[in-house]
């Protein structure tokens, strides 16, 4: 018995297949080009997206030499948030997607706020205002582009996530492809009420947007439909639709109350199931659905951290920044030197999430020196994952009152040890890896044979988890504490970087109490305009959001 997953990702797609003790039998993984109009924005083309789908599909199961109807069930897991729309008639999209992570969107999270403040939704769909939400993406769509709110009201424009989409062109397009999303991607549109699991009328015309347009909201595992004649997964149960950060969740066994995973790709997102019963945030994190499986079971939500950039900052270094060749490097580079070298880094690029969720910072090299080398930036590039992350989990701790015994991780950077290491050094709990690190997709993979009866119960899933690798702290508290302060006296100079500091949380780090001692100091940002900046004995040159050393 096999089953597939397909997860879409924001730098790339994969189809995995695995087989019923949950290993992997085969995969094919492909990239999709980033679009960055302008400071700030982030699309990607969505046909480009279906096309790199359909390639995985193809090429996993060649390599696994299997054919599509070997395939009990498949899976589909997804970057959530990103919008896109897309003509009925045509299937063609409207305008390229908006990327969760594109900030254009924070005029319009302000206006939404009506004088009411950024929590105004906050009670029935456990989301902040901000930027990173679907509905603000959707309104900026019915702005600019010309035609599109008709179009909507009369349900020829087609709103969706990127499960939507591709749920759509797996089931036959135009043919007859399907409109629906999970509940738990609903959750991430400020549309959805978090109670009824429904689209609500009240938020929807508060936002002034069509319900003719949205998709029909189902559960994270039942049959939704069929691969379509013709396609590569022909005939194929389309059994589970989860959020990637629901669906590494639920890959990692994260089924009771209290139970923790943190996944490091392009952001960080940090997740704790809080059962059956929506938890409220008062530190910044959001209130989000984690799964509900079929149509009648109950469901369970999750509170969340989302942090915008952790990996998208390795990619920085090696694309922008060019001291690295590739993301393993990383390490290597970062372990050349002892410590960080008094050198701390806030890649606000997206303004900062959670649990601060303030769009006007920006990015912070800080606490420079003549002693500072480029593996100083590496390492404090590293180290500022590890930082985001701790201000997510105490504001967990707070939120919930649990006291974690240790946090499953996954993710594409779980492969750099030192990350790793530093990250239980900082919160002082053990950070434990899984045997299967694709818990994005294998998740996926779960609620689609749960739906079809691969596997039978949670239990059984839950029995496959395996632990590979644990990180335990190996930091004295005096140590811990000088980082940290470090960390947040960097955080203190980039939060209102752009105008005035939108941040509505009560934060963890003691924001402003602190004193700025350093010798040097270099306020860098993706969206920085031109200009050179001194450091004692270095010059660093910002160019268009490019940044050079020399
Ligand atoms: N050894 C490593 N050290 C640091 N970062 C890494 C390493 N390996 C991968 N990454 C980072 O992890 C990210 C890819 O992880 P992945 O889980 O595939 O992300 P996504 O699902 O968001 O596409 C990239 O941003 C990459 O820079
Ligand atoms: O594609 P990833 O792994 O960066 O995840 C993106 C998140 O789903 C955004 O909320």
């Amino acid at each position: 018995m096999y089953v597939g997953a397909i997860d879409q990702g924001t730098s790339s797609t994969r189809f995995m297949i695995f087989d019923r003790s949950g290993s992997v039998v085969s995969s094919d993984q492909r990239e999709h080009e980033q679009h960055y109009p302008g400071q700030g924005l982030v699309e990607h083309d969505a046909t480009e997206i279906w096309q790199r789908t359909q390639e995985c599909v193809a090429g996993a199961l060649k390599k696994a030499k299997l054919k599509a109807e070997q395939l009990s069930a498949v899976g589909v897991t997804n970057q959530r948030e990103t919008t896109l729309v897309w003509r009925k008639s045509t299937g063609e999209p409207y305008h390229n997607a908006i990327v969760w992570n594109d900030v254009r969107t924070a005029d319009i999270a302000k206006e939404l706020e009506g004088g009411k403040g950024p929590d105004r939704f906050r009670s029935k769909t456990g989301l902040p205002l901000a930027t990173y939400f679907s509905a603000t993406k959707l309104l900026w769509l019915i702005r600019n582009v010309p035609g599109l709110e008709e179009d909507l009201k009369k349900g020829e424009a087609l709103f969706g996530t990127i499960d939507t989409w591709l749920l759509y062109n797996l089931t036959g397009g135009t043919n007859g492809g399907i409109h629906v999303t999970s509940v738990c991607n609903a959750s991430r549109t400020l549309m959805m009420n978090l109670k009824t699991l429904q689209w609500d009328e009240t938020l929807l015309k508060s936002l002034g947007i069509p319900k003719a347009c949205l998709p029909e909201i189902k559960s994270n595992s039942e049959v939704y439909g069929h691969g379509a004649k013709g396609g590569y997964l022909e005939g194929v149960p389309i059994a589970g639709i989860l959020g990637d950060q629901q669906a590494a969740m639920f890959g990692q066994a994260c089924f009771s109350p209290g139970e923790v995973k943190s996944t490091y790709g392009t952001g960080n997102f940090i997740m704790m199931n809080t059962g059956t019963e929506p938890k409220p945030s008062k530190n910044g994190l959001l209130t989000t659905v984690g799964y509900k499986l079929g149509e009648k079971e109950e469901c369970v939500y999750a509170l969340e951290g989302a942090v915008a950039t952790c990996g998208s900052a390795v990619q920085w270094l090696r694309d922008q920044l060019k001291i690295i060749m590739d993301a393993p490097q990383s390490q290597i580079l970062a372990e050349s030197v002892p410590d960080n070298g008094g050198m701390y880094f806030v890649p606000a690029f997206s303004g900062l999430f959670a649990p601060r969720w303030d769009s006007s910072a920006r990015g912070v090299f800080c606490g420079l020196t003549a002693y500072n080398s480029k593996a100083h930036f590496c390492r404090a590039t590293l180290e500022a994952v590890a930082y985001q992350a701790r201000e997510v989990i105490d504001a967990m701790g707070q939120d919930s009152g649990v006291t974690l015994s240790r946090i499953k991780v996954d993710g594409g950077m779980t492969a750099n040890d030192l990350v790793m290491q530093f990250q239980a050094d900082i919160i002082d709990t053990p950070v434990t890896r899984p045997v299967v690190p694709e818990t994005t997709a294998l998740g996926a993979a779960y609620a689609a044979g749960l739906a079809v009866g691969v596997w039978k119960d949670l239990e059984e899933i839950r029995a496959q988890w395996k632990m590979d690798k644990q990180w335990t702290s190996k930091m004295g508290n005096k140590e811990r504490e000088k980082y940290w302060n470090g960390w947040n006296k960097a955080v203190s100079k980039s939060v209102g970087w752009e105008g005035p500091s939108t941040s509505h949380s009560s934060s963890s780090g003691g924001l402003g109490t602190l004193g700025w001692f350093a010798a040097t100091v270099v306020v860098g940002a993706a969206a920085a305009t031109a200009g050179w900046m001194m450091g004692k004995g270095k010059r660093i040159k910002i160019l268009g959001g490019k940044i050079t050393i020399e």
